[in-house]
């Protein structure tokens, strides 16, 4: 290929990254940082993201669309299989793969199966993520960052770059985005301008309300937990400057015993759920919102083919 023309525009570059990890390794809370807004749920649970979200990353030369995985683990269920399929299809798709690391946690057994399977993906580039820096002392980011290395190393591949970020902080976020871009095809813009994010409303409105359900439940019940959007229309017959929008959603849950966790004493827990996703929800369409959410139970969800489709998996 001949040299470039100084005086040509610069060029203009776009494709699709995706962070894959261990649950809890910080993959939403990374992509939200780079995307400056809230687009994938983050909840202190791990195995709290099921839907693939993009987010993207508008540069002026640069379109980077990130697309957030669920954790890839060892399958116990159904759920978990499909799963495990989806984050693979989203690994062969992408033009680079991050693979986030907790800075303040030593690598584990999790880490080392993830990483096997990205040593069988050799033409994508992959970039190790150590997340969470403002958790550890350089000292231990330093260790990690080898430890990091040493496993590729011992897997037969190499990094394309290791990168320490800290989402909360905002440290190296920019940074990583500068590595990732590079990696990317050259091509024309594949999202028009302003666009955040390409996951159908609905579904967003659903994980909002499933992450207002997931906090403070016990332990058992994270995975338990789907919820659908039935309905969402603007409600007629309001003043163009006072718009309301109707949301009808089911909140499934596996046994009948899970009922009452969710909804609390005389009601009080699913009105605080109602109440934190209404925010949520309000803050993502700019509207006020009616928000009816029922509890239904759809019995051993995760392990049923039939169901698992109507909830969308
Ligand atoms: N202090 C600190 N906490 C972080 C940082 N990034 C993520 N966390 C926290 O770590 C937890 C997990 O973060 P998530 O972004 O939900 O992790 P994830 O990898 O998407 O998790 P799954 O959806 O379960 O796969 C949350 O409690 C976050 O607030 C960070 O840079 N610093």
């Amino acid at each position: 290929m001949s040299a470039r023309n100084p005086d040509a525009p610069p060029v203009h570059r776009a494709g699709f990254a995706c962070f894959v990890g261990r649950p809890n390794a910080g993959k939403s809370t990374l992509t939200n940082a780079l995307v400056g807004q809230k687009v994938a749920i983050t909840s202190n649970r791990p195995q709290t993201t099921r839907h693939t979200v993009r987010g993207i990353v508008h540069r002026p030369e640069a379109q980077l669309i990130l697309v957030d995985t669920p954790g890839y683990h060892k399958p116990r269920t159904l759920l978990g299989e499909r799963l495990n399929d989806v984050v693979r299809s989203t690994w062969a798709e992408v033009d680079v793969i991050g693979f986030c690391l907790p800075a303040n946690e030593k690598l584990g057994p999790g880490d080392r199966f993830i990483a096997n399977e990205l040593a069988s993906l050799k033409r994508t580039p992959k970039v190790a993520v150590v997340t969470k820096t403002d958790l550890a002392d350089p000292e231990t980011i330093s260790r990690q960052l080898l430890a990091v290395d040493k496993l590729a190393k011992e897997l037969g591949f190499e990094w394309a770059e290791i990168v320490p970020v800290s989402a909360a902080k905002g440290d190296q976020v920019g940074l990583l985005a500068d590595l990732l871009i590079p990696m990317l095809p050259e091509g024309p813009e594949l999202y028009p301008g302003g666009d955040l994010t390409d996951e159908p409303e609905q579904v967003m409105v659903a994980e909002l309300i499933r992450e207002a359900a997931l906090e403070g439940v016990r332990d058992e019940l994270p995975h338990s937990i789907a919820v659908v959007v039935e309905e969402m229309e603007p409600r007629e017959d309001r003043p163009a400057d006072r718009p309301l929008v109707d949301i009808h959603a089911n909140l499934f849950i596996e046994r009948p015993s899970q009922k009452g966790i969710i909804i609390g004493p005389k009601g009080a827990r699913l009105r605080e759920i109602g109440t934190k996703a209404r925010a949520q929800i309000e803050a993502l369409l700019g509207t006020p919102v009616f928000l009816d959410i029922h509890v239904k139970v759809a019995k051993d969800w995760q392990r049923d083919p039939k169901q698992l489709r109507r909830l969308g998996f």
